[in-house]
């Protein structure tokens, strides 16, 4: 039975970032053992450095609490996540800007090769990042009328390969190479459509309770036989980021502060305040 009746673990009321505040919620139902993971920076939850650690923390401690399920949600109904903080590419301190990449990584692997079965309940747009913490859910619901892609062309950027592949096992090969070289962002109807989403909901409470279904499929199924399976299937893509991470840190500091990134990406965010 899911009972809404939900108890915050102690997790949630710990304070995992040096800004002092609480960028992510996690929230165990005390019956099912779902927990429901909610992204609350505003105004558009980019992806910073304290929030990706925070992530982080959240799903290493769900693993070892053997979680039977993850919810990832924004705390906002209009954007699940702006992807990449932008401002973290502009401040190019490379300290910061290795443990930026380095815990977009971290939170990667963790969450693409969770143990527990997980689902994306997109509750708003998803561009880029966004769409990539979605991508590596097993199951996406999505709000109607909102929007979800990797854009990184758009912003002058090369998506890394990773970020490839995890839209590829979605959508396959062919989809993606169109979607990816021209930044294709697709409506929540275009998404299903293509099957980069799973469902749509109307609204978050519906996203919400369409994804506790989905969670509910595994009830009679041996976690241990779901999570071998997962991984299974999974291992390669976890494991050839796992082998190149060196690699794949210095591709993305040569990358960014390059100068002809650095200008697009001025000209990106100049653009965005313009929008409005
Ligand atoms: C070989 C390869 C190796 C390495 C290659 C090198 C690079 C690696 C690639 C790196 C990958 C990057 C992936 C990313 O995630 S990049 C980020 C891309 N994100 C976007 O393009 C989203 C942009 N935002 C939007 O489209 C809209 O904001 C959105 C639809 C999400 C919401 O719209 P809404 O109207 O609700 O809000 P806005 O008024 O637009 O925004 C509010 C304020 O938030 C600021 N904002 C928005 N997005 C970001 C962001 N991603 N980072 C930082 N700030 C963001 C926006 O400017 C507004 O700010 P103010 O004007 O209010 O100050």
């Amino acid at each position: 039975m899911f009972l809404r009746r939900s108890v915050t673990l102690a997790m949630s009321l710990k304070n995992y970032s040096s800004e002092a505040k609480n960028l992510v919620a996690v929230a165990v139902n005390n019956q099912t053992g779902v927990a429901t993971v909610t992204l609350q920076r505003p105004p558009v939850n980019s992806l910073n450095l304290e929030l990706l650690n925070e992530l982080s923390s959240a799903l290493t401690e769900l693993e070892e609490k053997k979680a039977r399920g993850i919810i990832l949600k924004s705390s906002s109904d209009s954007v699940f996540s702006a992807g990449l903080d932008i401002h973290e590419f502009s401040n190019t301190e490379e300290g910061r800007l290795k443990k930026f990449w380095t815990a977009l990584q971290d939170v990667w692997i963790k969450l693409y090769g969770h143990s527990a079965p997980t689902v994306a309940c997109i509750n708003g747009h998803a561009p880029a990042g966004g769409c990539l913490l979605a991508l590596s859910c097993e199951y996406r619901v999505m709000l109607k009328q909102k929007t979800i892609g990797l854009n990184e062309t758009k912003l002058g950027i090369v998506a890394p390969l990773w970020f490839i592949a995890s839209m590829e096992n979605v959508i396959g090969r062919r989809l993606t190479e169109l979607s990816l070289t021209t930044g294709k962002m697709y409506t929540t109807e275009e998404a299903l459509k293509i099957g980069l989403i799973d469902e749509i909901a109307e609204d978050t409470n519906d996203a919400v309770s369409k994804s506790e279904n989905f969670l509910k499929l595994f009830q009679n199924i041996s976690p241990f036989a779901r999570s071998q399976t997962k991984k299974f299937i999974r291992g390669n893509t976890v494991q050839s980021l796992v082998k190149t991470r060196e690699a794949d840190l210095k591709a993305f500091i040569d990358d960014i502060t390059s100068e002809k990134v650095q200008k697009g990406l001025k000209v990106y965010m100049e653009s965005l305040k313009k929008g409005k």
